[in-house]
């Protein structure tokens, strides 16, 4: 049978399976880790793009609240010129009105524009005469800069306009006499409503929130307003005008980011919630999950195939294999029975012809001798009719186990040569050598003292005919035929002389 008869891969990769195992587990583990490590970086990303974004909004929101408080500043300031220079004569006061209402008019963040003298009498304002009665004094503005010499802008929490009801953040400046003494106020008043119509616009998710606020922590707009406190404009870094940080508020994570004005003590903080961030993240994440999974595990079933296939190969390869090795036990049984007698389990005649010749050329090629006795058991007839066929038998088989004792040498062969007669093919040996273990043979089995009534001896004898050569240039059938015949003819000499005994091959036979 063909060395690769059966499944060659499998025959010479027998570490296959457990390769195949190894492969789908590392292939499962990598695929999941690496979904792992995707999806981790995947979060890390959605957290650097919102902090991103929200620095860039509060930077832009910042912007926007300078940009509105310096348009109301530069009105109050004009308005503040024309009151210390051109003083507060009641004459001067409808040109300055007209000159309140058309700064309202153009700016749209501005819900109105007022003046206060030093008692808090209403001086004019953008509205005209029609709030006359109002007293200003209680205003916190108006008693902040009363009291304080410092010329810059202030800017209160917000309030309800006592006219309009509508929340303004009342920006202010003081008014000095020639001599530096407080002389009213000038109110610039911001509306709520238009920093709150900005944010609105703005996505910050439903738990987020965008607020501006004074420094003290005093929130002036908070859009939505519904939005829980959160983190205060007072609790910031003061040392920093901007920055970002996450804190952990009520058990829910806020994303934070800050930017103080330039010009104001304000500051804008806007507010993400990182559920809310990674809202999508955790959809796209769990797909991705799912996809992986599904790809494991037809991964592992088609594994599970594959190893399954490569059993079941490996079965029919085992099977292959045990019949293989069957058929060559038959085999190796079939030749030995060829080559083997039966009854004495030594080499038949088949065996020993052929090795008789493989022999003789041996011999000729090292130039050694080569020797062969002829064995026949004496009065085999008799003590077969004595004792039986089967008696026979057993006898043949003493004579055998006897005989086997004489192969010494690799080449030495015990051979049934047919009936009740043997053969010994002694390798480089001589006449007088095999003469010697001719005649040892016969002195053991004579030592056994077989029983054989029918002998005069009374015991099993045999008698053996030896013969030598050196093989010559003859061919080897003609070797072997001469050794056979010599070695017969010395045997017929051994009878002829009286039985158990050895008789060596002489010319004159
Ligand atoms: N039991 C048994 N007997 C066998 C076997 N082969 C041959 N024989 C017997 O061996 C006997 C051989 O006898 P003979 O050739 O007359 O020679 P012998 O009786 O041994 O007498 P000598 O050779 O002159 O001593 C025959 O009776 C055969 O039947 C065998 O395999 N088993």
């Amino acid at each position: 049978m063909p060395d690769n008869f059966a499944v060659p891969l499998l025959h010479r990769k027998p570490m296959l399976l457990p390769l195949t195992k190894a492969f789908v587990v590392l292939a499962s583990f990598s695929l999941l880790v690496s979904v792992i490590w995707l999806i981790w970086d995947a979060r890390q990303t959605r957290l650097d793009e919102a902090r991103s974004a929200s620095e860039n909004l509060a930077a832009a929101l910042a912007q926007h609240a300078e940009d509105t408080l310096k348009a109301a500043d530069t009105v109050l300031l004009g308005l503040a010129e024309r009151l210390e220079v051109d003083g507060q004569e009641p004459n001067r006061m409808p040109r300055l009105q007209r000159f309140m209402q058309q700064r309202v008019q153009e700016l749209p963040d501005l819900q109105s524009l007022l003046a206060f003298d030093r008692e808090g009498n209403w001086l004019t304002s953008s509205y005209g005469a029609r709030m006359q009665d109002h007293d200003n004094t209680d205003r916190g503005y108006f008693k902040w800069h009363r009291e304080h010499e410092d010329s810059h802008v202030y800017i209160s929490p917000p309030l309800p306009g006592r006219s309009s009801g509508e929340w303004v953040i009342p920006v202010t400046r003081r008014l000095n006499d020639n001599e530096g003494r407080f002389n009213g106020v000038v109110v610039a008043s911001v509306r709520v409503n238009y920093f709150q119509q900005v944010y609105q616009t703005l996505d910050i998710k439903y738990h987020g929130f965008i607020s501006l606020s004074l420094n003290d922590g005093t929130v002036l707009v908070r859009q939505p307003p519904s939005a829980d406190n959160g983190l205060l404009s007072n609790t910031l870094p003061s040392q920093q005008n901007s920055g970002s940080f996450r804190l952990m508020e009520n058990g829910r994570k806020r994303m934070y980011s800050y930017r103080r004005l330039e010009r104001y003590p304000l500051v804008v903080i806007t507010a993400l919630t990182q559920d809310e961030v990674l809202a999508n993240w955790r959809t796209e994440a769990a797909m991705q999950i799912v996809v992986v999974v599904i790809l494991i595990v037809l991964l592992n079933l088609f594994g599970f195939y594959l190893l399954h296939l490569i059993k079941g190969e490996l079965e029919t390869h085992r099977a292959l294999q045990q019949a293989r090795d069957h058929l060559a036990e038959q085999r190796l049984q079939l030749e030995k029975l060829a080559l083997e007698d039966e009854l004495t389990g030594l080499a038949n005649r088949r065996h020993f012809m052929a090795h008789l010749n493989e022999e003789l050329r041996r011999a000729r090629r090292a130039r050694q001798p080569l020797a062969l006795l002829m064995l026949d058991v004496d009065l085999f007839k008799q003590y077969n009719d004595l004792y039986g066929h089967s008696g026979g038998d057993q006898c043949l088989r003493q004579v055998a186990k006897v005989l086997r004792m004489g192969q010494n040498r690799p080449g030495d062969l015990a051979a049934r040569y047919g009936g009740e007669e043997f053969c010994l093919l002694l390798s480089a040996t001589d006449s007088s050598g095999a003469a010697r273990v001719a005649e040892k043979i016969r002195q053991t089995l004579e030592q056994r003292a077989i029983s054989h009534g029918a002998s005069p001896l009374g015991i099993l004898t045999i008698s053996i005919g030896v013969h030598a050569l050196y093989p010559q240039k003859d061919t080897a059938q003609e070797a072997g035929e001469t050794l056979l015949q010599c070695a017969d003819a010395a045997l017929y000499q051994a009878k002829a002389g009286g039985r158990n005994r050895v008789v060596v091959y002489r010319d004159e036979y």
